[in-house]
């Protein structure tokens, strides 16, 4: 994320950090080349539109802690970084709350054609009660209609990407020998979308013309039942979180039945985990540094990204013997149920929190070697892709990139080159959303 504390909270602090540089162009320029020296396909940013914790609260931790505030836009950054790596793909996350539909779908299709179709969209829905004041609401949707208008949003979007320009709208003629004739587009291929919903009403035509990839690539991060029928129908990426490797296999293979009854090929959606590395040339060395790392830790920081410590209602701070299994949440509901499954069979307490939501963040220590065994062990549950989610950055990506790629390729769990072509033909071999996906049925539809 386009901030100081991403994830693992604390971290900022540590001497070898860099992420409070995050609003200097030259920091992620840095970054872009580290993962392209390793051949990663993906810089994926995260967003938020709003303080964690209680609506209207107090924001000290916040600001103390730097906890994904202040951040910057991620389609802004992107924009700046296009142009420094050919290969490198970009994920943006954008909340259905924060743009109408028409705006999005314009600029996404811009960043799609100046880099040559090398952007993903990760579709949330905000989970932070303060976002919704921040456009306009008392409180946000309720959790599973907020789910409802994230349909609506991505139909509007894939009429304007899919339907609105045919193929061989763009004629770009300018006829030299008789200038009259000069065609730049042709209107009898472009089409209104003319949009009547409960949520949105646009009548089009995009204003963009259509894009390498059309669609961009689609991630998606939520993992409730509803959540995961709509990952189901929409994504080809999802973000999950690691709970016990059995869970996270019932999670997948749950979610690849939800593919299958949308009318999908289960293998069109990559189950993408997060994790974070802590490398050593010996095992004693890498519990080493973690044990460096673990100083650095900011309890205040997890219990607040947690944002379950706190009545949502009131904003008042829950008591600190109250059970998880007696918190109820319409924001991130299969955090708190990773947090529950991580716990096992003790019912743990908001006292709690902090820790288990450390836990959650997983985390993988070792050598090269014992690094690659988990995460072949990982992609026998089912798992396809790796999130990294830094310590600290530089450092984490380029120990990453250096010391844990050479392995990963030597054993072919990584590219030793990158393929060409646009992001979803690197991730699928493919260009467009395949037939079955629900944004092709309004190829031609409008014509
Ligand atoms: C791994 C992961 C990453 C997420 N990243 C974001 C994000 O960048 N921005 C955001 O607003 N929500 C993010 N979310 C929240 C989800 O998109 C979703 O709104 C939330 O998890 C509630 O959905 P659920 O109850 O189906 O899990 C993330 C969730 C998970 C699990």
């Amino acid at each position: 994320m386009d901030t100081v504390s991403h994830i693992q909270h604390g971290l900022w602090r540590h001497p070898s950090a860099r992420q409070d540089e995050f609003n200097c162009l030259q920091h992620w320029i840095d970054l872009v080349h580290t993962l392209e020296r390793g051949r990663i396909d993906l810089l994926f940013f995260a967003d938020v539109l709003g303080l964690y914790g209680p609506a209207r609260g107090d924001f000290t931790v916040n600001a103390r802690e730097g906890l994904q505030f202040p951040n910057g836009d991620p389609s802004v950054l992107v924009a700046a970084l296009l142009s420094q790596t050919h290969d490198l793909g970009f994920a943006i996350t954008s909340s259905v709350l924060q743009t109408y539909p028409f705006e999005f779908a314009r600029r996404m299709a811009t960043l799609d054609h100046l880099s040559g179709g090398r952007v993903g969209w990760n579709i949330v829905t905000s989970a932070q009660e303060s976002a919704a004041r921040n456009f306009g609401l008392d409180h946000l949707l309720e959790h599973d209609e907020r789910y409802r208008q994230a349909e609506e949003y991505a139909e509007v979007c894939y009429k304007l990407w899919e339907g609105s320009w045919d193929d061989g709208a763009v004629v770009d003629d300018c006829h030299p020998e008789d200038i009259s004739k000069a065609v730049y587009a042709d209107a009898s291929r472009i089409h209104r979308i003319d949009h009547e919903g409960r949520w949105y009403r646009v009548q089009g035509p995009a204003m963009q013309s259509p894009s390498p990839q059309r669609t961009p690539v689609l991630f998606q991060a939520g993992s409730s039942p509803v959540g995961r029928d709509f990952a189901a129908r929409h994504a080809e990426g999802q973000f999950i979180l690691a709970s016990t490797p059995e869970k996270t296999q019932a999670l997948i293979e749950d979610t690849r039945r939800r593919v299958v009854a949308a009318g999908r090929d289960p293998h069109n959606l990559v189950f993408i985990l997060g994790q974070s590395f802590i490398v050593g040339s010996t095992e004693a060395e890498a519990r080493h540094k973690e044990r460096e790392i673990d100083d650095y830790l900011s309890d205040d920081g997890f219990l607040l990204h947690s944002n379950l410590g706190f009545d949502p209602t009131t904003g008042e701070p829950l008591d600190p013997d109250t059970p998880l299994s007696e918190l109820h949440t319409n924001t991130n509901v299969s955090h708190l149920r990773w947090l529950r499954e991580l716990a096992g069979d003790t019912d743990p307490t908001v006292r709690d929190l902090a820790r288990l939501s450390a836990r959650l963040r997983g985390r993988i220590v070792g050598t090269p070697d014992q690094i690659a065994d988990q995460l072949e062990a990982w992609r026998a549950r089912g798992v396809g892709g790796i999130n990294i989610m830094n310590w600290t950055i530089p450092g984490s990506y380029e120990e990453f990139v250096d010391h844990i790629v050479p392995t990963l390729q030597e054993r072919g769990l990584a590219q030793r080159e990158y393929r060409p072509g646009t992001l979803r033909r690197k991730l699928t071999g493919r260009d467009l959303l395949p037939d079955t996906h629900p944004a092709a049925r309004w190829r031609g539809a409008f014509a």
